[in-house]
């Protein structure tokens, strides 16, 4: 997909790389002609000096001979010439031009008498001579002169030399130049492809990283606008993959991606482009897909998740989320259809997890109402429409009423009653649900201070704490000024958390719970058995009691399977010490069943419903045993 951009950066720089050199060979050029000229001209003025001197010698030695018009006399000063071999010719004349005496080697023409120019002391350079004339005085009149031409071939030798030699470095210095920059330009282009490669590679798994991901999906997508067909977009999300984080290491955590992303490839198509995009999120983008392809890919993965995985020592369990939506379908651009892509995917999450969904508009709509559900939610807490539920916790041994648990209801104006189900997911993905949870444990505590303040004794309550709040450093605080406040005593109130808050740090989780038990608070592992349902793993957690999820307690008796997990946890939660609370319990004959197996407490619409704290009163005022003395053993 990059080939294209690649060449094109290829060719440009090749086209730069010429120009580069050849501004280095123009900028050599002229640095070189430049020197050249001066060079040039240096010479010549040696030169000049040269023979002005030698014409000076003769001038002053030939003084006499040219007062005397002695030709022999001047013929023997000129002869001392022949030790100079650039000096081809000379001549000395008298006043009137006439030749007195010349000197000329082999094969050199005659000196004549010197032009106009040259009467005077002067010189004048031709193509290959330089002619230099100096007056010979007496008594400061001039009574002739001495000509002299000197051949310019040594000085253009030299200059040749000169610039041989110039070329010869210059010409090394661009060889050497070219050699060190292609060095550096290679060393520079590996760190490029690094730096690359760094940018678009995820370094745990080698696959394509975000950035790489919204590249290839754009490049998909615009193949698509230009010559038709479809994509697919798969967003995928590991469901307990922060566990294995938090419980095993980071250093598990980095295998597990590694061999998850493994398996992945084995299971997609040549073409399909694996993606990590985040922690434990992958993409994968599918070219050409038919309607149902995105299903299928989905399914593939689905069931290649399924067997487990050795990580070290350890054999993990790994299921996953699948989000689908399909380009030009399901989105005209690429945020929509990976917002899309998003909102199938915690669709799909929201079905219970290891589950594939397709994104179709009703999601959409929901994804919408859940928005305003949330703004709605936010006008909520300050208009006071959230109210306190409290549902009954009855003691099997002796029928009577050991505590309350506190449940959330929205009093909305328009739509009535709505259930914590619908709301508190809102409220914890919001965040919300850390002021929300404050209320809830202001309230519940206060409501236990009207009730003591009533005379209708000592009572305790349960409340539910979400992920969120455990996350929130002032939670200790909050909780111990709602019990200060309100005169309660940290005995009364028990914190139910579910396994899925328990694993979400477990380290911080366990110190949190460990300051909370030491503070007199109880502690209660709620829907115990939908999640990691270990109880060995539960010991190392400070708790009190598990409460078991109504899911097991609905099919008994009669279902099997539900009553050998129900009659397991209560006797492995008794063996460490544990107490045992049963949720959901409707019929005399589940609370049978419960009570054989010896179970502690129960709590369900057998007994009572939740109900708002004014008839909760009454039922205190009558003080009566919720299970008949009859029932029990
Ligand atoms: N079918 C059936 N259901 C029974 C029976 N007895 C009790 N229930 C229901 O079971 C749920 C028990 O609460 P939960 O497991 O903590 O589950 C709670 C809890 O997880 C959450 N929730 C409620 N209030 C709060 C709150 O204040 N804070 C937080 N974080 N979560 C809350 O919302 C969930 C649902 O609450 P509710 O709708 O009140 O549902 C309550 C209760 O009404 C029965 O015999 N049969």
């Amino acid at each position: 997909m990059s080939a294209q951009p690649v060449a094109g950066q290829g060719r440009i720089g090749h086209w730069m790389n010429l120009a580069n050199l050849a501004t280095a060979v123009a900028a050599l050029l002229v640095a070189g002609v430049l020197l050249i000229v001066f060079q040039f001209l240096s010479l010549r003025n040696a030169m000049v000096e040269d023979v002005s001197v030698q014409a000076r010698i003769i001038s002053e030695n030939s003084v006499a001979a040219v007062l005397f018009h002695d030709s022999r006399a001047s013929g023997e000063t000129l002869a001392v010439l022949s030790a100079s071999p650039s000096i081809e010719a000379a001549a000395i004349f008298d006043v009137n031009g006439t030749v007195l005496a010349s000197y000329q080697r082999e094969d050199a023409s005659k000196v004549s008498t010197p032009g106009p120019g040259l009467i005077e002391d002067g010189h004048r350079f031709g193509l290959r001579h330089l002619l230099l004339a100096r007056r010979v005085e007496a008594e400061k009149r001039g009574i002739g002169h001495v000509v002299l031409r000197a051949n310019l071939t040594q000085l253009y030798g030299r200059l040749g030399a000169y610039a041989g030699m110039m070329l010869a470095v210059a010409i090394g210095s661009l060889g050497i130049a070219y050699l060190l920059v292609s060095r550096m330009r290679k060393v520079i282009k590996r760190a490029e492809a690094h730096l690359d490669y760094l940018a678009h590679i995820d370094s745990i798994t080698g696959l394509p990283n975000r950035h790489a991901f919204n590249e290839r999906l754009a490049f998909a997508l615009s193949r698509v606008d230009q010559h038709g067909g479809s994509v697919g977009l798969l967003l995928l999300d590991l469901d307990n993959f922060k566990i294995v984080n938090d419980t095993l290491g980071h250093h598990s955590g980095d295998i597990l991606l590694k061999v998850v992303a493994r398996r992945l490839l084995e299971c997609l198509r040549s073409g399909d482009v694996l993606c990590r995009i985040g922690g434990d999120e992958f993409a994968v983008i599918l070219e050409s897909v038919g309607a149902s392809d995105g299903e299928g890919a989905a399914e593939r993965i689905l069931a290649a998740l399924t067997a487990p995985f050795d990580v070290d020592v350890h054999e993990i369990y790994v299921t996953a989320s699948v989000g689908i939506s399909r380009y030009p379908a399901d989105a005209r651009d690429l945020e929509t259809l990976t917002r899309n892509a998003d909102t199938a995917m915690y669709q799909a999450k929201g079905k219970g997890k290891n589950a594939y969904e397709k994104f179709h508009p009703e999601l959409d709509r929901r994804v919408r109402n859940r928005l305003s559900l949330e703004t709605n939610l936010r006008k909520a807490m300050e208009r006071g429409e959230l109210l306190l539920y409290y549902q009954p916790q009855v003691s099997l041994h002796d029928g009577r009423l050991v505590g309350l648990e506190a449940l959330l209801r929205w009093n909305h104006p328009e739509t009535g009653l709505i259930s914590p189900a619908e709301f508190i997911p809102v409220a914890e993905d919001s965040g919300m649900i850390v002021p929300i949870g404050r209320w809830v444990l202001r309230t519940a505590c206060r409501q236990v201070a009207l009730w003591r303040e009533a005379g209708l004794g000592t009572i305790n309550v349960s409340v539910n704490l979400s992920v969120r709040q455990t996350r929130d450093p002032h939670l200790l605080r909050d909780i111990l000024d709602a019990l200060h406040d309100n005169g309660v005593s940290p005995g009364q109130l028990e914190l139910e958390i579910t396994e899925s808050v328990l694993m979400d740090n477990v380290k911080v989780n366990v110190e949190l719970l460990e300051r909370l038990q030491t503070e007199g608070i109880r502690l209660s592992i709620d829907d115990f058995g939908t999640g990691y349902s270990s109880m060995a793993y539960l010991k190392r957690f400070p708790i009190d009691q598990v409460k078991i999820d109504r899911t097991f307690v609905r099919d008994i008796p009669g279902n099997g399977d539900d009553e050998a997990i129900t009659s397991a946890i209560i006797a492995m939660a008794h063996s460490l010490g544990l107490s045992v609370v049963a949720e959901g319990v409707e019929t005399a004959a589940q609370l049978d069943f419960l009570r054989s197996a010896g179970c502690d407490v129960m709590q369900g619409y057998y007994f009572a419903e939740p109900r708002p704290a004014e008839q909760v009163s009454a039922l205190l005022t009558r003080r009566m045993p919720l299970v008949e003395r009859s029932e029990m053993p």
